[in-house]
């Protein structure tokens, strides 16, 4: 029998020996890591089903064979000091590092140049969160952060303090100007390409907040609902009040307005062919009331609204956000408002439900954000004002269990996963990702992502039964059908 290690290295040579074929078969080439350009061109090839799935395999089986390979005492080393990783992206894109090393063109730029445009009016270097102000201070951070971020392939270091991009930094970049960018890092993310928002929620907020988890976790359990307002955030940043609220604030004004933007890219992020297309929205009856509960600027339903133009759309969360939303219809879809498809309302989802005529409530990354009480007070809510025929769809990640799914959910159409890794592969494919955006919650609200077994007994006692599941590939983002029982 072949041993652990040289099965992983099958896997991983017989995953990436069908990629390439496929490539082939497409006439096309996988895209070169050190090639930043022509975005769109070069990633449409990985976002093909074969790829795809032969791709994870072999991520899974190489991270599988790092861990076999790597010396303990070097795993625990590098993982503890992971975070710095995480604060060095914080220092980039804060200071529109990408953007310049962009404008540079693909020769890179010298750490100096770098400077030139990030560091050397004090002025503008006033409007960003550090303090590093003339070149000379500032240049030596600069490749300080970049280059554990090259070693992480993130960036490349050309030549001695030269950087450029390749393909996984061209992310953090927005596609502005470094003068846009550092002239008005409020209006930063607005109508941005890429993922700098989600990085920025990471690098800021989160990873502040994540400092304090353990002394928040480690200790007494809270007496009463609101001492669940002890969250890491608030400590971090030394307030009394929950998430949203902080958010609006003045001072978060450049926050608040990069979590919508967050929101939207975390959205953009699920593959084609995703959970949010497998449910066939266009079997629904005409002029069926979809209502988004906790819309956010109702990126979501947009995507729904835009493929179905006979359902009808209420946006609903707080005020301020409502407004956002409102200018985000009228820009992606005009006339959506004045047509009635499209109406807006400011509601609490923690009070009464007022509309009795939903066809279908949907709640996008709303449970994860709550504690159990939280959740059981907003689907209590829900279900006081559902028809017999109302259904709910709950769109979350189901947190998997690295050991495999719990057979005794196999009776829920959808509910078990639509492949088995091969083994020696963990059953969730090594995939990090859920239960770090597990941890986020924590970090920021108190918040949880939840198995399927728990959302089962969570909704029922709130009086609503899982029907269906709808999973998507590798996709994260899964939905959850229920009825009013
Ligand atoms: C994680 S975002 C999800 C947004 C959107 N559903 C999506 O999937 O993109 C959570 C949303 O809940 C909203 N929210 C928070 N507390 C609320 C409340 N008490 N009533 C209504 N909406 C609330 C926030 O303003 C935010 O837009």
């Amino acid at each position: 029998m072949a041993s652990t290690l040289v099965e992983l290295c099958g896997l991983i040579s017989s995953s990436v020996a069908t990629v390439d074929a496929r490539c082939k078969a497409l006439s096309r080439t996988y895209p070169n890591l050190n090639n930043p350009t022509n975005p769109a061109e070069d990633e449409s090839v990985v976002q093909d089903t074969e790829i795809v799935e032969a791709a994870s395999i072999a991520l899974a089986a190489a991270s599988q064979l790092i861990a076999h390979l790597q010396l303990p005492a070097r795993s625990v080393l590098e993982t503890s000091l992971s975070f710095l990783v995480s604060a060095a992206m914080g220092v980039v894109t804060a200071s529109a590092t990408a953007e310049i090393i962009r404008e540079a063109g693909p020769q890179g730029c010298h750490i100096n140049d770098i400077a030139k445009k990030n560091g050397m009016d004090p002025m503008k270097i006033g409007k960003l969160q550090y303090t590093a102000i003339d070149s000379n201070k500032f240049t030596v951070p600069t490749a300080r952060v970049l280059r554990p971020l090259a070693t992480q392939h993130i960036f490349r270091e050309v030549s001695p303090d030269v950087f450029a991009h390749n393909r996984i930094s061209a992310m953090l970049d927005t596609g502005k100007s470094s003068q846009a960018v550092l002239d008005a890092p409020e209006d930063k993310h607005q109508g941005a390409k890429g993922f700098a928002a989600i990085i920025e929620l990471n690098t800021d907020e989160t990873f502040k907040a994540g400092a304090y988890i353990q002394d928040v976790v480690i200790k007494a359990p809270p007496e009463n609902e609101a001492d669940e307002l002890d969250t890491p955030l608030n400590r971090a940043f030394n307030t009394h009040v929950g998430l949203f609220s902080w958010f609006e604030r003045p001072e978060n004004r450049v926050r608040f307005r990069r979590f919508g933007m967050a929101m939207d890219a975390g959205r953009r992020v699920s593959p084609p062919g995703s959970a949010s297309q497998r449910f066939n929205w266009s079997a629904l009856p005409e002029r069926t009331l979809i209502v988004d509960v906790g819309a956010g600027i109702g990126s979501f339903s947009l995507a729904i609204a835009k493929a179905n133009p006979k359902l009808r759309f209420m946006m609903q969360d707080r005020a301020s956000v409502i407004e956002e939303g409102k200018e985000y219809w009228e820009k992606e879809l005009p006339g959506a408002a004045a047509s009635g498809r499209v109406s807006f309302q400011a509601h609490d989802f923690f009070s009464s439900q007022p509309i009795k005529d939903a066809g279908i409530f949907l709640i996008s990354r709303i449970c994860h954000d709550w504690s159990d009480s939280y959740v059981l007070k907003i689907l209590k809510h829900l279900r006081n004002a559902a028809q017999p025929t109302t259904k709910l769809m709950i769109q979350e990640r189901i947190i998997p269990f690295v050991c495999g799914e719990d057979e005794s959910y196999r009776h829920i159409p959808g509910a078990m996963p639509n492949t088995t890794p091969p083994k020696p592969l963990l059953a969730n494919m090594g995939s990090i990702v859920p239960y770090l955006i597990d941890m986020q919650m924590m970090a920021l609200l108190s918040g949880s992502e939840r198995t399927l077994p728990h959302y089962w007994r969570l909704t029922k006692e709130a009086g609503w039964e899982i029907e269906e599941v709808y999973r998507a590939g590798n996709d994260p983002m899964n939905q959850l059908v229920l009825r009013p029982i």
